[in-house]
């Protein structure tokens, strides 16, 4: 059993678990990373998926992008992008040779959001979500937009809402001891790190 990281107030959780992931070289970063994803594409789920959403890391997160190199010729990709609108939600759009890249306000790079390109959160199969911190019930912390949480609520709400099922990427020391649940919180369906995949109570097989 790994030594977890203890339960703390968000703030000092968020720069422990920060510092832990800007200690590890490139080299770690993306051994450590693609172990994770290994995990998680050798999963029938993952396989069965053809609509999946990535991200592009920053500051030291786990990176999901050698998905795509194990990727099965029917699957797509998609990115978020900050809405347009300003509602705090994410978009997910098509991303493939063409996507041109633009900084967003946080100087995350994200594609142009085209209409055409976008796909309803819902209608995705698979959301790989970036994460500071998760605990074993699935609670996750992010960076505090919030912005998983509002695009993804629709998930809280009905029964018949499985899909998509939200798989958080990341290095084994970003499990913490316990996490507390808000109430906007949305639970993630999976975690894959470089040591361990976890289905949480969701009904997954
Ligand atoms: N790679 C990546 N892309 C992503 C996210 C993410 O967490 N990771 N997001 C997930 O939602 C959205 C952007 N959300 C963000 C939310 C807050 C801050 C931010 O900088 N917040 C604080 C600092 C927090 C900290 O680092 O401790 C700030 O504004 O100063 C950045 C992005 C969309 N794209
Ligand atoms: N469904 C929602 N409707 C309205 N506000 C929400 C909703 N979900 C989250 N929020 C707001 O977003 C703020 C940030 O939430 P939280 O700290 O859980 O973000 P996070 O999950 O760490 O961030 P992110 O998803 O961007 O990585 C909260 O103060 C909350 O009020």
């Amino acid at each position: 059993m790994p030594t977890l990281i203890p339960s703390l107030p968000k703030p000092p959780l968020r720069r422990t678990i920060q510092r832990q992931r800007s200690a590890l070289s490139q080299p770690e970063q993306i051994q450590l990373s693609q172990q994770a994803v290994a995990r998680l594409t050798a999963q029938r789920l993952f396989r069965n998926a053809r609509h999946i959403a990535l991200y592009l890391p920053v500051r030291g997160e786990a990176d999901p992008r050698s998905v795509r190199h194990r990727a099965l010729p029917r699957q797509h990709f998609y990115l978020p992008v900050l809405s347009p609108f300003r509602d705090g939600r994410l978009w997910f759009v098509r991303w493939d040779k063409s996507t041109r890249f633009r900084l967003n306000r946080f100087r995350i790079p994200e594609p142009y959001p085209h209409y055409r390109q976008h796909r309803p959160a819902r209608w995705l199969d698979l959301v790989i979500a970036p994460l500071v911190a998760f605990d074993h019930t699935g609670t996750r912390m992010g960076m505090g937009g919030g912005f998983y949480d509002r695009t993804f609520a629709f998930k809280r709400c009905t029964m018949a809402s499985l899909r998509p099922y939200l798989c958080g990427l990341a290095y084994h020391f970003q499990q913490a001891e316990s996490l507390t649940r808000q109430p906007w919180d949305v639970p993630l369906d999976l975690v894959t790190s470089d040591s361990s995949f976890f289905r949480f109570n969701t009904g997954i097989y």
